[in-house]
């Protein structure tokens, strides 16, 4: 009923503590706060906040449109919506130093358990399209000491993401990773990869947890979490799926829609009311109104 009951601090120490087992951690994207509940009862162990879907949400291409408010903003909501931690794409940090710094306060107090920045000019674009450049290693390691030095609890995860393997290779990248962990970063987001013996290379070279992004039609081919698992990642993210998925099935459904007239056709596509009222708690109402659940659906 109404947000969730976990504090932040205590998703965070959880979070921290799963990581630390060495498991490997399913975080799919969640598109918008009702989506994030799915995603936990559906038995996954963390959401992901996607800045490329916070874009598109809004209408918008990944290349850096979004502000911080923004993005704090849906961070919030979606991270209040579910008891599993919530890690969010902050892009760059929003700026140099001083701007991640506020980035990182600003989204701890939204309640996330954790963020990535990235190693990419301002103004970034998707970490899957060609014509990426990234910043030089002094100014990438600036950012991840300023957000560490920046973080109020020690629980919140800060993540590098290194975009440099599209850039300049594999071993410009296993050396990034190297300095960022040096320079405090708690985990690693090799952006880009192209195999799994990359994945593997980057995991033989630092010993913190490693994110795999499995997003569709990018550069990487999408492996199975046991793939993953085998190479010692910790950390998955399909980050856009949902959103993929859903507006795949709303554009269907519309096309259907404007054919046929109506939609009767679609209905065993749809999430049935009842599935709705169940995901936001309509019989949990009932503590403050016995008024608010008192009808039935047929399924
Ligand atoms: C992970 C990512 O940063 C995101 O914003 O979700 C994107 C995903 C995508 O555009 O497919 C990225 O990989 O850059
Ligand atoms: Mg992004």
């Amino acid at each position: 009923m109404l947000y969730a009951k976990t504090p932040a601090h205590e998703k965070r120490r959880a979070f921290r503590e799963r990581l630390r087992s060495g498991e490997l951690l399913r975080f799919p994207g969640a598109f918008n706060p009702l989506s994030a509940r799915l995603i936990e009862q559906r038995g996954f162990e963390g959401v992901y906040v996607s800045g490329a879907v916070l874009a598109a949400d809004l209408g918008l291409p990944d290349i850096g449109l979004t502000t911080l408010s923004e993005v704090a903003g849906r961070g919030r909501q979606i991270a209040r919506m579910t008891e599993l931690p919530a890690i969010i794409d902050a892009d760059t940090g929003f700026g140099e130093p001083m701007n991640v710094a506020r980035t990182v306060q600003e989204l701890e107090d939204a309640g996330l358990a954790g963020l990535h920045i990235e190693d990419q000019v301002n103004p970034k674009r998707c970490g899957h399209l060609d014509g990426k450049q990234v910043v030089d290693q002094h100014t990438a390691l600036q950012r991840i000491a300023a957000a560490v030095d920046a973080r109020r609890d020690e629980d919140f995860l800060i993540m590098a993401r290194t975009d440099i393997r599209a850039v300049e290779g594999l071993d410009a990248a296993i050396d990034r990773a190297k300095a960022l962990v040096d320079a405090g970063a708690d985990a690693i987001f090799p952006e880009a990869m192209a195999t799994l013996a990359e994945f593997e290379a980057v995991r033989n070279a630092v010993d913190v947890p490693l994110l795999a992004n499995m997003t569709e039609f990018g550069k990487s081919d999408l492996f199975t979490v046991d793939q993953l698992r085998d190479v010692g990642m910790n950390l998955v993210i399909w980050p856009v799926s949902l959103l993929r998925l859903a507006m795949g099935s709303a554009m269907r459904g519309l096309d259907e829609l404007s054919t046929a007239g109506s939609l009767q056709t679609k209905l065993d596509q749809m999430q049935h009311r009842a599935e709705l009222y169940d995901l936001v708690d309509y019989p949990g109402y009932n503590h403050f109104d016995t008024d608010i659940y008192n009808f039935t659906i047929a399924r």
